[in-house]
């Protein structure tokens, strides 16, 4: 028989497998800080499901490959995909709040070191590289004065718990205090039995415990009914009793905390849920903005007064802003009996366009409504691959590959479609043999004196303008309405850039066509929105993106329905002239060899040459051109003539 090999030797094996698995991790969380940063450049949003959905599934794959089950593997890349995305949102947060950007910061939290939201205001901190010069307070108002006074920087007070529910005297706190919401955070809160290493559970009468780790466990303790039971004001307070006490007493805490004091755990797991997690709100004096990229939370306290249905009212206007809802809590006013103050939870930023209309709204119904604040959510919802691809093994993965029907070919495909797709823009052709020419220009460019210039485009041959909105402040609509107007006066068809879906009720009212902007390439809300509704749209590349992400988001768009689509190359990002963009006219090769869609190259982006670069496009069977409204008007006065006769 083979003789076993030593446990040393096997543990030193592990052991130096497990420190090479740990700096891979750290070059990952490396690698996705800089991530971050490229995102912050190009305005991309943090999370991407489906980068994750393709990495999952080939992780499962190679997983199961090397004899590593699929659940495992998964369970842990969503830890990691997790720590990820908050880390990319912790350095996007800071680079928004240079203020806040502190390397020590005073924290205001519950009860001493060792307690549940000691354990939670460290791990904020640590996630954020920052020293925490801690202040355990006594109360919640405790750790309002704190940080209103200036005593503490940031207070940290739990608002719900998965198994007792929400914390009501924080809620009540919330009403009466100035301070704005900054940052949230969840732990996972593990109660165990803590007592001195060498005591036994047989011996414990009395436990010691903070209400509400008490209300967590209450079955265990129905199941335990011997024991006395001691409330204290923090789970830490407990852990010094029992420090301080003999062998016949414990504590009800984490085991992180215990080991701060000393103690040893002799029982685990006993909370009554499973998953048992605690939700801290992080407070300041001061609101943070959050940048765009990053998943926001405003929260919001309203009363309505008590007339019926004036909260319905209020959650219709969250709705017709498509504003999801994720709490709402209601809480007695004080000395006004049976009136409400309700907290609500949204899932938007406060500075969106959305955000924004419905405030504007909710200030006309609400009696009373106040921003608590607007923050990075910390919710990171794992991503779920399809049951087929965590099941099938690989033997009868082969199977049923042979077994299911043909991939159906992709809309935007040459095999879908043989012939180039004509889009209608007003009285204006783009794709098949027509080819178009749009001027662009920025809203904010508009003055009393434009409609002369709007009769220069037409005259130079242009036969539309696309208006930008390079200000992202909510556009002025009696400005929209005059620009239109003044457009349509010269015959020109108005292409009018959209940042988000709820901007479509009001622009579908004045444009001929939309357009997605690059940066907004990626928005898959806003591609569906447009791709149901029945305005043709052009679909702007984003600088940074592969002709297959571009051309991914087109799927998107026709998939909803809406099959009036044209493809804009603006340019992409290159290594020669960093401040300016080039424009890609091998991808234009390339996609027109793949996608019946029309692409028109925009080359009001790019630097010198682009009299040539419109002819060169032209010749490689553009659909159309774009140049800037204000720049090109003389050139392309003689250049619009050329490139019609080019293509004629
Ligand atoms: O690839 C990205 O865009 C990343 O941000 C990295 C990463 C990851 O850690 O793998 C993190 C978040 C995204 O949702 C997808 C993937």
């Amino acid at each position: 028989m083979k003789k076993a090999p030593q446990l040393n030797q096997l543990r030193e094996l592990i052991t130096s497998l497990d420190n090479e698995l740990l700096t891979l991790l750290s070059k990952r969380r490396m690698l996705s800080i800089e991530v971050a940063r490229s995102k912050e450049s190009d305005i991309r949003p943090i999370r991407d499901t489906t980068r994750e959905k393709e990495l999952l599934a080939r992780l499962v794959q190679q997983g199961r490959d090397q004899g590593l089950d699929a659940h495992y593997v998964l369970s842990l890349y969503h830890t990691i995909i997790e720590d990820s995305v908050l880390n990319q949102q912790a350095y996007l947060q800071g680079q928004a709040n240079p203020e806040n950007r502190k390397h020590r910061t005073s924290v205001a939290y519950l009860g001493a070191r060792g307690s549940y939201s000691f354990l939670a205001a460290t791990r904020y901190c640590q996630r954020r590289q920052i020293e925490m010069q801690d202040i355990g307070c006594a109360s919640f108002d405790e750790i309002a004065n704190a940080v209103e006074s200036g005593h503490a920087d940031f207070g940290f007070l739990p608002i719900e718990n998965t198994s007792s529910g929400s914390i009501n005297e924080v809620f009540d706190l919330l009403q009466h205090t100035n301070l704005a919401i900054v940052g949230e955070t969840t732990i996972d809160v593990g109660h165990c039995l803590l007592a001195k290493p060498d005591s036994k559970l047989e011996d414990i009468k009395t436990l010691y415990a903070h209400p509400q780790p008490i209300s967590q466990c209450s079955r265990y303790l129905a199941q335990n009914g011997h024991y006395k039971l001691q409330y204290c004001s923090s789970s830490a307070e407990a852990m010094e009793q029992v420090q301080h006490g003999d062998h016949t007493v414990a504590a009800i805490g984490s085991a992180e905390g215990g080991a701060l004091y000393g103690l040893d755990s002799l029982e685990e797991g006993l909370a009554n849920q499973k998953v048992n997690r605690t939700r801290f709100i992080v407070v300041a004096r001061k609101a943070i903005d959050v940048p765009e990229q990053v998943p926001a939370k405003t929260t919001l306290i309203m009363a309505t007064g008590q007339k019926p249905g004036a909260l319905v009212d209020t959650l219709l206007v969250l709705k017709a802003h498509n504003i999801n809802m994720s709490k709402l809590e209601s809480r007695p006013i004080a000395g006004t009996p049976w009136e409400e103050m309700f907290y609500l939870d949204v899932d938007a930023n406060i500075a969106s366009t959305n955000m924004q209309r419905a405030l504007k709204e909710l200030e006309r119904i609400a009696r009373f409504i106040k921003v608590l604040g607007c923050y990075a959510s910390e919710t990171v919802q794992p991503t779920r691959l399809e049951p087929g691809q965590l099941l099938i093994e690989p033997d009868s993965s082969k199977r049923a590959k042979q077994q299911t029907a043909p991939k159906a070919d992709a809309r935007h495909s040459r095999r879908f479609k043989s012939t180039i797709t004509e889009v209608r823009i007003g009285q204006t052709l783009v794709g098949e043999n027509n080819f178009a020419s749009f001027a662009q220009m920025p809203i904010e460019w508009f003055n009393d004196s434009f409609s002369a210039h709007a009769m220069a485009l037409k005259e130079a041959g242009f036969q539309g303008v696309i208006v930008t909105n390079n200000d992202s402040n909510v556009v002025d609509d009696s400005k929209l309405t005059k620009l239109c107007q003044q457009l349509s006066q010269a015959g020109l068809e108005a292409i009018i850039a959209i940042e988000q879906s709820q901007e479509l009720a009001v622009l579908q009212e004045y444009a001929s066509a939309l357009l997605i902007p690059g940066k907004q390439m990626f928005n898959k809300s806003l591609l569906t929105t447009l791709g149901s509704s029945s305005l043709p749209v052009l679909l702007e590349r984003n600088t940074m993106a592969s002709e297959s992400e571009w051309l991914a988001s087109a799927e998107i768009f026709l998939q909803a329905g809406n099959q009036q689509l044209i493809l804009c190359e603006s340019g992409v990002r290159n290594f020669n002239h960093p401040e300016a963009l080039a424009v890609d006219l091998t991808s234009l090769v390339n996609i027109r060899q793949q996608s019946h869609l029309p692409v028109i190259v925009n080359l009001s982006y790019s630097g010198a040459n682009r009299e040539a670069l419109a002819i060169a496009a032209s010749k490689l069977c553009a659909s159309g051109v774009v140049l800037d409204a204000l720049d090109d008007i003389e050139t392309s006065q003689t250049l619009l003539p050329e490139l019609y006769q080019l293509r004629s």
